[in-house]
């Protein structure tokens, strides 16, 4: 049934995505059709009652979403989310379904007159300050402010941060991906594991804002503008047993002529290659593998990849691939590599480069010898960083299961809590030093060095001047008292700007490749001990002496004094 819903809602945006009549179009791509006011848990909906109720919708609250700790044992997190908040809140109201299915579940006792205050129900008096999407993000400090009526700031709890939880956690992970690869290329293979066909969906464009180069994922494609890429699956090498099974063995050459026995050719090359690899002879090589390779690339001639460990890399994959390859060669095409999907993949990526360049070698042909070698197989990011440090020779990384579920780490525990209303702060207390809230409208600093990296964040009271460059500014541990530092700050990046304001959308909102760009550019602020995957130094998030004053002040009103009998 959700599966139904969300396909309609797709297409559904997919034609206003078409229509060039619309003036928000742009803003509208890839708007996410199940993101409407009832994603949301019940106790929002029953919390904007008793407060209508009891007088309460004209209150002015302050609302921060913000995380306690990174995730991943890591000390950074990549903020992402925030243009699904901003489309969340274009379209935030209730229509009359809504309505009329609140009205059958909620309790009978609940007026009528709460009904039509819902209806007319819209985000327009809310102000939404945030961090821009893609930045690099510390404990503490809030992504989201949300200002504006109770009920309404309210109601929008859940909804947010589930747009903003999933995300980020997917944006960090695929960021830390980046680190672990360098330069090397990274696919996202992961939507038959994912967690549902929105789960799938997130997946694709947050492992890309994260760092990813492309996605299988075809919908993730045609909505996001990600680059979709593939090779093949076991099935179809398998579902060739041998040369009788190919119907289609003739190519054309590339620049014409007449057209060649595919087949033919590479099997002659096989014989030739025989010595090279470790095999007797060319008849213990697998015939329905070189039988699915020839056909593959008749399919594909310019874009020929083989997956080559169905039976055995080196006994039957790696020289069935060299021989359609070398077959290609002679018909002008050039095919583009191969998949290992099982094995020791840094042993056997090193097996087949070397065998490339020697082949390369001596045939003469040059980009034999950079054939792309992508790996895949339950690869997470310690496999990468042990294959790195074995040494290896791989391209590129098809990556599933470990990146879209987020193995590591299945959820990024962000939370929002009042602050402040009606100006005055709100604090929520805990056993935890680390769950105490930060009371109060605030505002966020990052405060650069010299060498342009990220020094330290700053929070400050809302009223407060903003630290100025080349100023010292003492920044204080928000709940250890002697913990205290003066920062001389080359650069001051405010870190808020206002989204949504007075009903509109107030801040151009950057595409997929802007907010990806960031992520490059923000992680690029951060030095490498905060970035390392053991044991990384945590980056400092400190308050105003100020705001220091003013939480302990308010905590210690607000504890109260117990007494020992
Ligand atoms: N050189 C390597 N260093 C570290 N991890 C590796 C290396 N090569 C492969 N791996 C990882 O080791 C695991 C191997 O998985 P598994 O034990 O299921 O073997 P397999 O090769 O998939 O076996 P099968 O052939 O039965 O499918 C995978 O998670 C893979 O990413
Ligand atoms: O391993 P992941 O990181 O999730 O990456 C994607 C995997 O999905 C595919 O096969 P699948 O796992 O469906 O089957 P197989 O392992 O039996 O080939 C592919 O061959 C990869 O192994
Ligand atoms: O294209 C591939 O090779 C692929 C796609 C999804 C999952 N595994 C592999
Ligand atoms: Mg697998």
């Amino acid at each position: 049934m959700i599966h139904l819903q969300i396909t309609i809602k797709i297409e559904t945006m997919d034609e206003q995505q078409k229509s060039q009549r619309h003036p928000s179009v742009e803003r509208r791509l890839g708007q996410n059709g199940i993101v409407q006011p009832l994603l949301t848990d019940l106790y929002q909906i029953t919390m904007a009652y008793a407060y209508w109720k009891s007088d309460k919708a004209e209150d002015q609250a302050v609302f921060d979403l913000f995380f306690r700790r990174n995730p991943f044992q890591g000390e950074f997190t990549i903020f992402a989310g925030l243009e699904e908040c901003v489309k969340f809140l274009e379209k935030f109201s209730y229509s009359q379904s809504d309505i009329e299915y609140l009205k059958s579940t909620l309790p009978s006792t609940i007026e009528d007159e709460f009904y039509d205050f819902l209806s007319t129900l819209s985000a327009k008096d809310i102000t939404l300050y945030a961090i821009e999407e893609g930045s690099v993000v510390f404990p503490r400090v809030p992504l989201l402010r949300v200002e504006g009526p109770l009920i309404v700031a309210q109601l929008l709890e859940t909804t947010f941060l589930n747009l903003v939880n999933y995300a980020s956690l997917m944006a960090t992970n695929a960021a830390r991906y980046r680190i672990a690869a360098g330069e090397l290329k990274l696919l996202e293979f992961g939507l038959r594991r994912a967690q549902g066909p929105d789960g799938g969906l997130s997946a694709s464009k947050y492992s890309y804002i994260g760092g990813f180069d492309g996605t299988s994922n075809v919908l993730a494609g045609k909505l996001f503008n990600i680059p979709v890429r593939g090779t093949h699956g076991h099935a179809y090498i398998t579902s060739f047993t041998g040369f009788s099974d190919l119907h289609t063995k003739i190519l054309q050459p590339k620049n014409g002529g007449e057209p060649q026995d595919l087949l033919e050719l590479a099997s002659n090359w096989r014989n030739e290659l025989v010595p090279m690899f470790k095999v007797v002879s060319s008849e213990e090589i697998n015939n329905g593998e070189l039988a699915a390779f020839v056909s593959f690339a008749i399919a594909f001639p310019d874009q020929f990849t083989a997956l080559i460990d169905t039976y055995d890399v080196q006994r039957s994959g790696l020289p069935n691939f060299c021989a359609v390859a070398l077959a290609m060669h002679e018909l002008g095409y050039q095919p583009l590599g191969i998949r290992i999907d099982s094995g020791d993949l840094a042993y056997l990526s090193i097996v087949s480069r070397d065998c490339f360049i020697k082949l390369g070698n001596k045939y003469n042909i040059p980009w034999f010898k950079e054939l792309t070698i992508m790996a895949s197989n339950d690869i997470n990011e310690e496999t990468i960083l042990s294959l790195n440090e074995q040494g290896h020779k791989i391209d590129c990384f098809g990556i599933g299961t470990h990146l879209v579920t987020c193995q590591k780490q299945p959820a990024l525990g962000c939370v929002y809590k009042l602050v402040e209303l009606n100006g005055q702060a709100r604090m929520k207390l805990s056993q935890e030093v680390n769950k105490v809230t930060i009371p109060g409208k605030k505002q966020a600093y990052r405060l650069y060095g010299e060498s342009g990296h990220a020094l330290i964040d700053l929070l400050q009271k809302s009223d407060e001047d903003p630290p100025q460059t080349c100023r010292k500014v003492l920044c204080r541990h928000p709940f250890e008292e002697s913990k205290r530092a003066f920062v001389i700050p080359s650069k001051v990046e405010k870190l808020y700007k206002a989204y949504w304001k007075d009903g509109k959308i107030c801040e151009t909102l950057p595409n997929m490749q802007e907010i990806r760009d960031r992520v490059k550019a923000s992680m690029k602020t951060l030095r490498s001990d905060i970035k390392r995957n053991l044991n990384p130094t945590p980056y400092k998030v400190a308050v105003s002496d100020r705001l220091y004053s003013f939480l302990h002040e308010l905590w210690l009103e607000n504890a109260p004094i117990g007494e020992l009998s």
